[in-house]
């Protein structure tokens, strides 16, 4: 988090909390504009998901899950991730500053960052009451991706997302935090960090304003610990992508070439993408 000291150096009139950097808003009017993307491009509502929680897949359909092979299976849940992937990317570029950073600072942050928000947003798809996960338009416990062959990884997604669930935090809190992790200054493949830095310090002045308005400043330094766990989960995820893409490299290649000619149109070569 941001000492005190760098606060007092921010052109920041602690009656209006105007900050002059990039966004030049208010910082209520950014805290609003971030909650609003995220509204916008979160694909299930959380009303809508709490009366779905009794939808869950029945024995016969986890069986159905579980017969499908190793590369069946990645292969379906790959299109379910890169629908997700795709929101996130919408969310991104609603961010004020987003768009104003060079295209490649855009695409290393989503390249490095959408798994992050992925991961983020799954918190809200997880019941912590029976430990399952809406996926496929129901909710599945972690068996159903026993075919995955990365018993270990699932469970450790699924334990990410109780976690976070156990944090209670309201959709302003999830927004602002997503946001907060895709405007990463940290990413090695940024060319123009300087920029990054103003748009990220703005998300944490963002964040900051939004916990002590709830008086939950306290959650802060909780949000920077899950933000070492992502980092760890997506290391342990890209890991399990070069497995499988050893085991099955025509099928990542037929999977790949959809995912960038979709998210990015541009032309970083594939191995890039592969290590969103
Ligand atoms: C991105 C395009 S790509 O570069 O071609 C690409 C890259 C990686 C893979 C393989 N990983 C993968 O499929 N994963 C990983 C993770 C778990 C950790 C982070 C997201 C995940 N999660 C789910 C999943 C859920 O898994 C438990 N539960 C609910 N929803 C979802 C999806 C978000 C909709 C569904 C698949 C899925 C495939 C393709």
């Amino acid at each position: 988090s941001m000492p005190a000291s760098e606060m007092e150096l921010r052109p920041f009139d602690p009656e209006g909390s105007f900050c002059l950097y990039p966004t030049s808003m208010h910082i209520e009017e950014l805290c609003a504009s971030i909650v609003r993307s995220h509204r916008e491009t979160s694909q299930y509502r959380v009303d809508e998901l709490q009366t779905l929680r009794w939808k869950i897949f029945s024995r016969e359909e986890v069986h159905a899950y579980q017969s499908k092979t190793v590369d069946e299976m990645w292969q379906h849940c790959a299109m379910r991730l890169t629908d997700a992937v795709q929101y996130v990317v919408e969310f991104a570029k609603r961010i004020p500053g987003f768009r104003q950073l060079g295209q490649n600072d855009q695409i290393c942050l989503l390249k490095s960052g959408s798994m992050e928000v992925v991961l983020v947003r799954m918190s809200r798809l997880f019941n912590p009451e029976n430990g399952t996960v809406f996926f496929d338009g129901k909710f599945a416990g972690t068996e159903l991706f026993k075919s995955l062959a990365c018993g270990d990884f699932i469970a450790a997604v699924f334990d990410f997302a109780h976690s976070l669930c156990a944090l209670r935090l309201t959709e302003q809190q999830v927004a602002l935090f997503s946001a907060l992790v895709l405007i990463n200054a940290d990413r090695p493949c940024l060319e123009d960090r300087d920029r990054v830095l103003r748009v990220r310090k703005d998300m944490e002045l963002a964040l900051r304003h939004l916990l002590h308005r709830d008086n939950q400043e306290s959650l802060l330094h909780k949000l920077y610990q899950k933000v070492t766990v992502l980092r760890s989960l997506c290391a342990l995820h890209i890991e399990k992508l070069r497995w499988f893409r050893q085991l099955y490299p025509f099928t990542v290649h037929s999977l790949f070439p959809a995912l960038y000619k979709e998210l990015f149109g541009s032309d970083i070569d594939v191995q890039s993408v592969a290590t969103l």
